[in-house]
């Protein structure tokens, strides 16, 4: 039986070539005994994509000399989901993320998100997709089509270029956007415990100190505490040395980041303890949710104040407040959170388990969700995992809000929004989907894409059935279980999902555009609420509606 590849190829904008080609089917994936599941057969997807074809405009002074030969910057590795426009979020979200690591920035970026250069390759693999070759990530056999994929569009012998997975892509992003230095510890507390579990030895280029991006893997450990020992060339000791350090420096790290925590308790309650203007405590809002749902467009909207939004995936990492009156004329303070994304192996969110205590120790969690993102339910389930997984009570959670923001963006036949989710989720016609015929063994660039030989199967299946007892598992993973193991755990991960969606379904929501200011008054209203259910609210003070902070009633000046 052969073991499916599917090659899907998008564009970036404005660079031309970027390739998404699924190595397994992912754990992420629905069960194959599921009707949605992905048929275990060889087959290939061209997926149009949203950005454009054409090439990067040069610049003045550029050397010219390449141009007729036009490569691509990113090649990113997607496993295969159905339906279609499930496998397209999820594309355009690793596109996305490829597109936001850059280098540092000072205050706010000069130029257009798009016009930006990007990296050099970058492989983006779903870390669902974990393999035991650490050092290529793939078995030889998907290796082979993903080589042949890149050299058939460059001339020069690909590989050779940084690879980052997913994990380790956003763990750069966070490191580079990162500003405090909080957050430049959290994130590189994030990177030693993802280098721990991958890497051993790193080879740094240039003497500079990577998390990944530039490292070249010359040894790696087998996953788990079995193991499948070690890649030839390695000395035990060695490795164990490499360990050593770095547990010596996470050490360092989390006391730092310790100290870190106890001047923010010190803070937090110095804040309590002054308390708003009428002598209350000043209750603080966290504004939490998923990654460019538009909290910091919310937050710098309601307090008419400028925090940084973008595209970018992961815009803001260090945490923000800004205070509000609200309608009541009770002040309180809006935190702006670091957003969250599906598929984080649990270490990296207690790695920003500091940042997260903002959220931990609100009064009150205002989720917001991007209602125009098509993988809503997901994004909607992701937000709430990472809420439990830190610790957020329950009571918090049923009392959490829940802004539907960038409503301008939605399309006016999706009116009916309350049975919107539920229609995305079970849309799983086969008309939908791309996939084409089992028999399509080569792509357009003549690359091989299924694995031929039954010792590629087993490779592929090592990579689906790697040990993850090292710890990193993610949500909805089977782990290191076995394949029966995985397809139950993956099916109690569908019932607790559907369970956790309807359990908090009833969770006071409101509509929002944080561009436009539609139903951010209701909102204030409603924090209003849910912060002092039992007070009566002085008469004049409550009719005081919100006005835009900058300017006419329509349209609200949103900083770029
Ligand atoms: N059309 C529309 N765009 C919005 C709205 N709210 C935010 N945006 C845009 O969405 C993008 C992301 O907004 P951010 O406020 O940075 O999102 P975020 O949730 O803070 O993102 P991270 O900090 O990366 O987690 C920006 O380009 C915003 O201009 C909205 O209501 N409507
Ligand atoms: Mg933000």
């Amino acid at each position: 039986m052969f073991r499916a590849i599917s090659t899907v190829r998008a564009q970036l904008r404005p660079f031309p070539q970027t390739l998404t080609l699924s190595p397994i089917p992912s754990p992420f994936a629905l069960p194959l005994d599921s009707p949605h599941s992905v048929p275990p057969i060889p087959s290939i997807s061209i997926l149009s994509s949203p950005f454009t074809s054409t090439p990067p405009r040069r610049r003045q002074g550029d050397d010219d000399s390449s141009s007729s030969h036009w490569s691509p910057k990113v090649f990113v590795v997607q496993p295969r989901l159905r339906p279609a426009t499930a496998l397209q979020a999820k594309l355009d979200e690793a596109l996305n993320l490829a597109n936001s690591l850059e280098e540092q920035r000072d205050v706010s970026y000069g130029t257009e998100f798009f016009k930006k250069e990007l990296p050099g390759h970058v492989v983006v693999q779903n870390p669902a997709a974990r393999s035991t070759h650490a050092d290529t990530y793939f078995g030889k056999g998907t290796l082979k089509t993903v080589k042949c994929h890149l050299n058939a569009v460059e001339s020069e012998h690909a590989w050779g270029k940084p690879v980052l997975d997913r994990v380790g892509l956003i763990i750069e992003i966070f490191h580079a956007h990162a500003q405090t230095k909080e957050g430049k510890l959290q994130a590189e507390l994030a990177a030693l415990m993802y280098k721990r579990t991958r890497l051993v030895r790193l080879r740094v280029s240039g003497g500079r100190s990577t998390f990944g991006g530039e490292a070249e893997v010359v040894s790696a450990r087998g996953r788990g505490s079995g193991g499948r020992g070690f890649i030839s060339g390695a000395g035990e000791t060695e490795l164990q040395l490499q360990r050593r350090r770095i547990l010596e420096r996470r050490k360092q790290l989390l006391s730092e980041i310790e100290d870190v925590r106890r001047t923010r308790a010190l803070q937090r309650a110095a804040r309590k303890r002054h308390g708003g203007s009428r002598g209350q405590d000043m209750a603080t809002v966290a504004v939490v949710g998923y990654t460019n749902a538009g909290k910091s467009t919310l937050v710098s909207t309601l307090s008419g104040s400028h925090l940084y939004s973008d595209d970018r995936l992961f815009a803001t990492v260090d945490p923000k407040l800004r205070s509000v009156v609200l309608p009541s004329g009770r002040k309180v303070l809006l935190s702006d959170t670091v957003g969250f994304i599906s598929e984080l192996p649990v270490q990296l969110v207690e790695a920003f388990h500091a940042t997260l205590e903002e959220v931990v120790e609100a009064d009150l969690l205002v989720h917001v969700v991007d209602s125009s993102a098509p993988n809503l339910d997901e994004q909607w389930d992701t937000v709430l995992q990472v809420l439990e997984q830190i610790g957020v009570s329950e009571e918090k959670l049923q009392n959490m809000i829940e802004v539907r923001n960038k409503i301008d963006l939605e399309k006016e036949e999706m009116g009916a929004d309350d049975c919107g989710e539920e229609n995305e989720a079970s849309s799983d016609s086969g008309a939908e989907d791309n996939d084409t015929a089992p028999e399509q063994l080569h792509d357009e660039n003549n690359c091989n894409v299924s694995l031929s030989s039954s010792q590629d199967l087993e490779e592929a299946m090592d990579d689906e059935q790697c040990d993850c007892s090292d710890g990193w598992v993610s949500p909805g993973d089977g782990g290191g279980a076995s394949k029966d193991q995985q397809k139950k755990s993956s099916k109690d991960w569908k019932m607790m999902r559907k369970d956790s969606i309807s359990q908090y379904k009833s969770v006071a929501h409101v509509k929002t555009s944080a561009v436009t200011g539609v139903g951010l008054q209701e909102l204030l209203e409603l924090i209003d609420k849910k912060l002092e259910p039992q007070k009566v609210l002085e008469r004049d003070v409550f009719d005081r509606k919100w006005r835009p902070p900058r300017g006419e009633d329509t349209g609200i000046a949103v900083e770029q």
